[in-house]
C-alpha cells in the first residue's frame, strides 16, 4: 500500500541515434518542428546509452528536479524539458481520471536521475538518447498507454532527433504537415533484426563541446542558405523514398551512397550559411577521403560516412567486410586509440595486416586521421528504450550516483 512516503520509480536506457537522411531546419522553433523528414539508425545500447530513473514522492521538495550526470540540472529554465513533463503529467492526468482509484502521481513533484555513459553535448546524440529516456522513464512511472510512436510526439519537443530514439532499428521522423505538429512522429521503417548486420564505427575527433549548437545553427542555414530551400523541397523526399527501398531491400551501396550524398548536402548547407558554419575538419575530410578510397580499392561500396554537427566520424558497413573496413581503419589508428574491443570487435581480434593495403590510400589522409582520432566506438545498429531494474534513486528516494 502507498503511503505519504512512498517513493514512485521507473527506470529505462535509451540508445542513441545516428541520421543517414539529416534533420536541419525547423518549421516552428517553439514546437520543434522539423522542414524535412530524417531517418535514422539506432545504435546499440551494449556501446552508448542513457539510463534514467524517474522517481516520484510526497516528500520531495515542490519543484521537479534532473539531475544528469551528478550534477543539478536548471529545469526551470528549460523550456524544452518543461515542455515534456508538462506533456506527460496531462497523459496521467487523464488515466487518472478515468480510474479513480490510482494514486495521483501528477500531482507529486518529479525528481529525475540520468547517466549517459558517454560525453554529453559532444556530438555524440547525447540529447536524443537524453530526451528519449527521460519521457520513456516517466511514461513508465506514469503507467500511460500510449505507443512509443504517440510518446515520440513529446520526445519531439525535447530534441528533435529524441524523436528516432524511441524505436531500435531503422527509423523514419515524419516531418508532418499539421501546425500544431500532431502528424510529426517517428516510425519504425524496419526493425534492428530486418537487417542486424549493420555496423557502425564511430571515429572520435573531438570530444569538445561543440561550437555552433544544432539549434542555432539549423536557425542560422533556413534563415541565409540559398541550397537549403531545395535540400527540404526536393532533395531530402526523393531520398528518403530511396533510402525506405534500401533498407527494405538490404541493399548496402544505394544505402551508403544515398547516406554519403546526405551527410554532404546537409554540410554543404552548413557552408551556404551566413557566416558560414564549419562542423566538419580536417580529421573528418581525411576520413571522407578514406572511405572513398577503401570503396575503389575493393572494387564496390562497402562503407559509407555520415557527419553530425561536429566532427566525428561514423562509418557504416556490413558485418561481412569488418576485415575489409574496421579491419583497414584499425590498422591506421590501432596503435593511437581504444576501442576496438567490446561486442562487435570480435571479428578483428585476429586482423594484423589492414583489410585494404595502405599503399592503395592516401598517405595524407592516412596520418591526419592517425593524429586526429582520439578514441573509436564500434557498434552496431541496435534496440529501442529498454525498462531497467537499476535505479539511479533509492527506495526512499535519495540520489544513488556510480
Ligand atoms: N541524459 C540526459 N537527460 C536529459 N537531458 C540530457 C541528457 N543528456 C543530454 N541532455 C540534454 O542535451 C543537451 C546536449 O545536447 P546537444 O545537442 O548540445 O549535444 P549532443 O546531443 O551531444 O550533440 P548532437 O545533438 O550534435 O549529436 C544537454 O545539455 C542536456 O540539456
Ligand atoms: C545534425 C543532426 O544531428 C541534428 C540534430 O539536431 P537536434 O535534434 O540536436 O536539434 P534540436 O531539435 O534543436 O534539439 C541531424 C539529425 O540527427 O538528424
Amino acid at each position: 500500500m502507498a503511503s505519504e512516503s512512498t517513493v514512485f520509480r521507473a527506470s529505462t536506457t535509451a540508445p542513441v541515434n545516428i541520421a543517414v537522411i539529416k534533420y536541419w531546419g525547423k518549421r516552428d522553433a517553439s514546437l520543434n518542428l522539423p522542414t524535412n523528414s530524417s531517418l535514422s539508425v539506432t545504435l546499440s545500447q551494449r556501446s552508448l546509452r542513457t539510463l534514467t530513473t524517474a522517481s516520484c514522492s510526497a516528500v520531495y521538495p515542490a519543484a521537479d528536479s534532473l539531475t544528469l550526470n551528478g550534477k543539478p540540472q536548471d529545469i526551470q529554465s528549460s523550456k524544452r524539458t518543461l515542455a515534456c513533463l508538462s506533456n506527460l503529467r496531462s497523459l496521467r492526468q487523464a488515466v487518472e481520471a478515468a480510474d479513480l482509484t490510482l494514486p495521483k502521481l501528477s500531482t507529486l513533484p518529479l525528481r529525475i536521475v540520468s547517466e549517459n555513459n558517454f560525453p554529453t553535448a559532444a556530438g555524440l546524440a547525447s540529447s536524443a538518447a537524453g530526451f528519449a529516456a527521460l519521457v520513456r522513464a516517466v511514461a513508465d512511472l506514469y503507467q500511460l498507454p500510449q505507443s512509443p510512436r504517440e510518446l515520440s510526439r513529446i520526445a519531439r519537443q525535447g530534441s528533435g532527433s529524441a524523436c528516432r530514439s524511441l524505436m531500435g532499428g531503422y527509423v523514419a521522423w515524419r516531418s508532418g504537415e499539421l501546425e500544431d505538429g500532431s502528424d510529426s512522429l517517428a516510425e519504425e521503417v524496419a526493425p534492428a533484426s530486418h537487417w542486424p548486420e549493420m555496423r557502425a564505427l564511430i571515429l572520435v575527433v573531438s570530444a569538445e563541446k561543440k561550437d555552433v549548437p544544432s539549434t542555432e545553427g539549423m536557425q542560422t542555414t533556413v534563415a541565409t542558405s540559398s541550397l537549403f530551400a531545395t535540400r527540404a523541397a526536393s532533395v531530402v523526399p526523393e531520398r528518403m523514398d530511396a533510402i525506405e527501398t534500401a533498407i527494405r531491400d538490404r541493399d548496402f551501396p544505394a544505402f551508403a551512397e544515398i547516406t554519403m550524398r546526405d551527410s554532404n548536402s546537409f554540410h554543404a548547407t552548413c557552408l551556404d550559411s551566413w557566416p558560414p558554419i564549419f562542423y566538419m575538419n580536417d580529421v573528418s575530410r581525411a576520413a571522407v577521403r578514406l572511405v572513398h578510397d577503401i570503396n575503389r580499392a575493393v572494387g564496390r561500396t562497402v562503407c559509407a560516412y555520415t557527419f553530425d554537427a561536429g566532427p566525428n566520424a561514423v562509418i557504416y558497413y556490413l558485418d561481412e567486410v569488418s576485415e575489409l573496413v574496421a579491419g583497414t581503419f584499425k590498422a591506421i589508428l590501432g596503435g593511437t586509440t581504444g576501442g576496438w574491443e567490446g561486442p562487435f570487435g570480435q571479428r578483428l581480434e585476429k586482423v594484423t595486416a589492414p583489410g585494404v593495403s595502405l599503399d592503395q590510400l592516401d598517405s595524407r589522409a592516412v596520418t591526419v586521421l592517425k593524429d586526429g582520432v582520439a578514441r573509436v566506438i564500434l557498434t552496431s545498429v541496435g534496440e529501442g528504450p529498454v525498462s531497467v531494474t537499476e535505479h539511479l534513486v533509492s527506495e526512499k528516494g535519495e540520489i544513488i550516483i556510480n
